[in-house]
């Protein structure tokens, strides 16, 4: 187990958005969280990421309780995330943004040494090409592969994805998820929080399915598409819950 939340709850004012999650993830696996809109998804990850500190409950890092670290502390620990909505510095060129990303992470690299990390997590998720583009000119799967170069820059034993696969089209979509995949398989523990069925069933080891800041369900990707908890909750959606129950 690398990472487990015991109970957690988060509200902001009478709305509760995190509502007593408890979850454990196994090491090397890849965990995706869905849920409708406004499930708790992304309150979750800045709970995980230290971003907000949970009313209620415990976040524990390979047994560490870090429930009380700061982001900064969770990163130099190895838990690194992209944002939903992708931030780069945009007057910098990719390879700077990605050494920036180097320098903050788990280890105190000189430049030198951040630019031979920016270098090598630039090739490996596609973007040499593009390596001094300013980043503001990226198109947007291109700015994806930027957010997950600079969170990979880190060197996390944890990745959280947010959404790293909206806005992007079918063929983007497919040449991302082989990016994940090889993450996976260079031992990184993957979270993706992620709307588009049928690629986080085909990423997850298990999935965990939030609602209304509640887990309602967690499962193998085929328990989930067959939970019928989980199709309710995304009967609101029916564009959703037919991707849903087409994924099995
Ligand atoms: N900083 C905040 N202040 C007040 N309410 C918030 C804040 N952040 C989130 N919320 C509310 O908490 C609930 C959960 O939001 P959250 O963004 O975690 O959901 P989500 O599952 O990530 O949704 P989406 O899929 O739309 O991104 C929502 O009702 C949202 O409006």
């Amino acid at each position: 187990m690398i990472l487990k939340g015991t109970n957690l709850k988060l509200s902001f004012g009478g709305l509760v958005a995190v509502n007593n999650v408890s979850f454990e993830i196994e090491e090397k696996t890849i965990f995706g969280i869905i849920g409708p809109n406004g499930a708790g998804k992304t309150t979750l990850f800045n709970i995980i990421s230290g971003v907000y500190k949970p009313q209620e409950g415990k976040l524990f890092f390979k047994d560490k309780d870090i429930t009380n670290f700061p982001t900064y502390k969770r990163a130099r620990l190895g838990i690194a995330r992209t944002h939903q909505i992708v931030k780069p510095l945009s007057e910098l060129t990719v390879i700077e943004n990605v050494m920036v990303g180097a320098c903050f992470g788990k280890k105190n690299y000189n430049l030198k040494q951040a630019q031979k990390v920016a270098l090598d997590v630039i090739n490996f998720v596609g973007l040499s090409t593009k390596m001094f583009t300013q980043a503001g000119q990226l198109n947007v799967a291109f700015k994806k592969r930027l957010e997950l170069a600079r969170a990979l820059a880190n060197e996390p034993e944890i990745l959280l994805l947010d959404e790293v696969l909206a806005g992007l089209n079918p063929k983007e979509v497919d040449s991302m998820l082989n990016v994940i995949l090889k993450i996976k398989q260079n031992g990184i523990t993957i979270i993706m929080i992620e709307h588009l069925m049928h690629a986080i069933m085909k990423a997850s080891d298990y999935i965990m399915v939030l609602d209304s800041g509640e887990k309602i369900a967690q499962g193998s990707p085929q328990e989930i598409s067959n939970n019928q908890r989980v199709i309710e909750a995304y009967l609101g959606d029916p564009k959703l819950a037919m991707q849903l129950v087409g994924a099995k």
